[in-house]
């Protein structure tokens, strides 16, 4: 049995003027500890498929079914990051990574000492006194990072987590999440323009299409790529040939969709 299931999800948006199609019959199932990109052309609905499992909007038909039950609203099981932090400045790096637990109540000796081992992790020792602003995007992403990780979620939704940040630091984070999410051994679902970035980082790549939002094809990341960084990935023989591969499909697809 899949640790998540989406069982043939469909969405529709409608507004006094229009209606969309967002979703139509999207089936996937998705195994503890792995790694999967959604890829694909703008508007395909990868960021609806993420609202869906985070409970913020509910689908039109179908069901997301977290370890054999349905999940129906929004759920501490669900971690979710965005391009943009949403750190709060009036807020130290600490109070705003414990947000989470300040809200439910929760924060204990226990958490404090968490989020300053994981801000170790992410390689900000000595931020949890700092305010945002004096932070870099790489360094609040990171901070942002933690900040997910804090609540221990069973999934990890990672929508364009890197898209905002300059090239380099891209690279170094992309690392740093991949080791970091092996290491927890979390369950991760990244939505990506970035072809080069689902190879680096995924175990499956799966490739919409839109008009209606719909899976196109499914690419399984060979092993060799899998199991070393996503910066080395990068050099791999391997990543260039499924990097063609996916091209290929895509432009298909993008040809039709005109
Ligand atoms: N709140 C909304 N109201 C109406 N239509 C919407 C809404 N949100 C998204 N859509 C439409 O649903 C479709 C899927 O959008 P979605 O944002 O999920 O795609 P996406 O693949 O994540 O796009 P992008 O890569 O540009 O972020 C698009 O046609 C979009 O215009």
């Amino acid at each position: 049995m899949a640790f998540l299931t989406l069982d043939n999800l469909s969405h529709h948006y409608f507004s006094e003027k229009s209606y969309t199609q967002a979703l139509d019959s999207i089936s996937l199932s998705i195994n503890e500890g792995e790694f999967i990109s959604l890829l694909g052309p703008s508007g395909c609905g990868k960021s609806t498929i993420l609202s869906i499992i985070a409970g913020i909007i509910s689908q039109t038909t179908g069901e997301v079914i977290l370890e054999e039950k349905p999940l129906k609203e929004t759920s501490l099981a669900i971690g979710y990051m965005l391009q943009q932090d949403y750190l709060f400045p009036w807020k130290s790096v600490l109070e705003n990574i414990m947000i989470g637990q300040k809200i439910n109540g929760s924060i204990t000796m226990e958490t404090k000492e968490r989020a300053q081992q994981l801000l170790k992790e992410v390689g900000l020792p000595n931020v949890a006194n700092d305010y945002p602003r004096s932070l870099s995007g790489g360094m609040r992403q990171r901070a942002a990072l933690v900040r997910t990780l804090l609540t221990d979620p069973k999934i990890l939704l990672l929508d364009e987590p890197f898209s905002a940040l300059d090239y380099q630091t891209k690279l170094k984070l992309e690392d740093l999440v991949f080791q970091l999410l092996q290491a927890y051994k979390k369950t991760s679902i990244l939505v990506t323009h970035d072809i080069g970035e689902a190879i680096a980082m995924s175990d499956r790549i799966i490739l919409m299409a839109s008009n209606p939002g719909r899976i196109a094809k499914t690419f399984d990341v060979p092993i060799e790529i899998r199991t070393i960084t996503p910066f080395e990935a990068r050099k791999h023989p391997k990543y260039q040939m499924l990097f063609d591969r996916i091209w290929k499909e895509l432009d298909k697809h993008e040809k039709t969709d005109e």
